[in-house]
C-alpha cells in the first residue's frame, strides 16, 4: 500500500469531500470549478485562465499518461500552454500511480510536487460536480492532513489578468503582416496558431497602449477571472475599434471586445469547461463541437445595434461569440485553438488572417 496523507476538499457551504493527497502537501483555497473533458490535464493545468481555481476533473482517472517534457519551440512551450501550472489544485476520482505515454518524462504527481500544487484523489467527483451544478461554482479549500488551515480566497475579486500577463513586449514569428496580441494570460497555442499562418506577432502586456504600434490586426487573448477587472484593456480596445483595423478575440477576448462595444457580461452559474460544447453559427444551421473554459458570459441582450451574436451555445442558449455588422471585428467565447480539445473551429484563425 502506498503511503498517502489524507486530504479534504471543504466547500464554502460546509460540504466536505474526503480524499487522499497525491501532489504537494500544503493547504490551498480558490474557486472550485469542474471540467468534464476526458483528456488534457497538462494543457488545463498550464492554461492561465485557471489561475486561482481548484480544478475538478470528472473523467474518473487522472495521471495515466504522465506529463510531457518541458521544452520550448519557437519561443513558446512545445506541449504546455504557459510556463507553469496556474490552477491552485486539482481534484480527481482516482489517480493512476502508473503512467505510460511515448511523450511522458515524469508522473503528474512528480510535476505537481515540483510546482508546489496540491492534488487530491479518492473524491466522488461526480457527486461533487452535481453539487456544483445545483448550487453553482463556489469557493473551497483543500486541507491536507498535518498542513495548516487557510482562509477562503475569491480569485474573481482581484485583477488576475495583471498577474498572468507578460511584463514586456515580445515578438513571435515573422511575416509581412503584423498582429498585435494583447496578452491577458495567453495560451501558447494561440501564438502557435498565429505564427503558423505566417504573421509577425507582437505580444504586449494587458494594459499596454498598442495603438502606437503600426499593426494590421489586433488579437485579444483568453485570460483568467472577472472581465470587469480588466478596465485598461477595454479602454485600449475602444481605441482599436475607432481605428477600424481587423480585431479578433478569444474567450476573455470575446468578453473584453463586447465590453468595448458597450455590452455587459455576467457570471454563469457553473460555467462551461469541457471538450464537447456545441455552438451554432448565427444565421446558419452549422454546429461545431468546441473546447471551452469560461465562467462568465456576454449578455447578448446588451449588444449595441451595430453588433450581433456570432455563435450561440446549443446547450443553454448563451452567447459564444460576437461580430460587428459591417466592420472586420469578431470574437469567440470558445477556444478555436483547442489545446486541449477538438480542432474543428481552428478555421477562425484563417478567417481573421484573411481579413488583414
Ligand atoms: N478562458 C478564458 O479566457 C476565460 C475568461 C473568463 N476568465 C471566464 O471565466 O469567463
Amino acid at each position: 500500500m502506498r503511503q498517502t496523507r489524507k486530504a479534504v476538499l471543504v466547500l464554502e457551504d460546509g460540504t466536505v469531500f474526503e480524499g487522499k493527497s497525491f501532489g504537494y502537501e500544503e493547504s490551498v483555497a480558490g474557486e472550485v470549478v469542474f471540467n468534464t473533458a476526458m483528456t488534457g490535464y497538462p494543457e488545463s493545468l498550464t492554461d492561465p485562465s485557471y489561475e486561482g481555481q481548484i480544478l475538478v476533473t470528472t473523467y474518473p482517472i487522472l495521471g495515466n499518461y504522465g506529463v510531457p517534457p518541458r521544452r520550448e519551440k519557437n519561443d513558446v512551450s512545445e506541449y504546455y500552454e504557459s510556463e507553469h501550472i496556474h490552477c491552485k489544485a486539482i481534484v480527481a476520482q482516482d489517480y493512476s500511480w502508473d503512467h505510460s505515454h511515448w511523450q511522458a518524462d515524469r508522473s503528474l504527481a512528480d510535476w505537481l510536487k515540483e510546482e508546489k500544487i496540491p492534488g487530491i484523489y479518492g473524491v466522488d467527483t461526480r457527486a461533487l460536480t452535481k453539487h456544483l451544478r445545483e448550487h453553482g461554482s463556489m469557493l473551497g479549500k483543500i486541507l491536507v492532513d498535518g498542513a495548516s488551515d487557510v482562509p477562503y480566497y475569491d480569485p474573481n475579486a482581484e485583477n488576475l489578468v495583471a498577474k498572468v500577463s507578460c511584463r514586456n513586449v515580445e515578438v513571435h514569428g515573422e511575416g509581412q503582416k503584423t498582429v498585435v496580441l494583447v496578452d491577458c494570460g495567453v495560451k501558447h497555442n494561440i501564438i502557435r496558431c498565429l505564427t503558423r499562418r505566417g504573421v509577425k506577432v507582437i505580444r504586449v502586456p494587458w494594459d499596454y497602449d498598442f495603438t502606437s504600434i503600426p499593426y494590421d490586426g489586433l488579437f485579444i487573448s483568453n485570460g483568467p477571472g472577472n472581465p470587469d477587472m480588466v478596465v485598461k484593456t477595454v479602454e485600449n480596445i475602444k481605441k482599436a475599434i475607432a481605428i477600424g483595423r481587423p480585431i479578433c478575440g478569444i474567450c476573455m477576448g470575446n468578453q473584453l471586445l463586447s465590453k468595448a462595444a458597450g455590452a455587459g457580461t455576467y457570471k454563469l452559474r457553473y460555467g462551461h469547461r469541457s471538450h464537447n460544447q456545441p455552438v451554432r453559427r448565427a444565421g446558419t444551421d452549422k454546429c461545431y463541437i468546441t473546447s471551452q473554459n469560461h465562467g462568465f458570459a456576454v449578455d447578448d441582450t446588451t449588444l449595441p445595434q451595430d453588433w450581433e451574436p456570432l455563435f450561440i451555445n446549443m446547450n443553454d442558449g448563451t452567447n459564444e461569440g460576437i461580430r460587428h455588422k459591417t466592420k472586420p471585428f469578431f470574437s469567440a467565447q470558445f477556444h478555436p485553438e483547442a489545446s486541449s480539445g477538438p480542432k474543428d473551429t481552428e478555421f477562425l484563425f484563417d478567417e481573421f488572417i484573411n481579413m488583414l
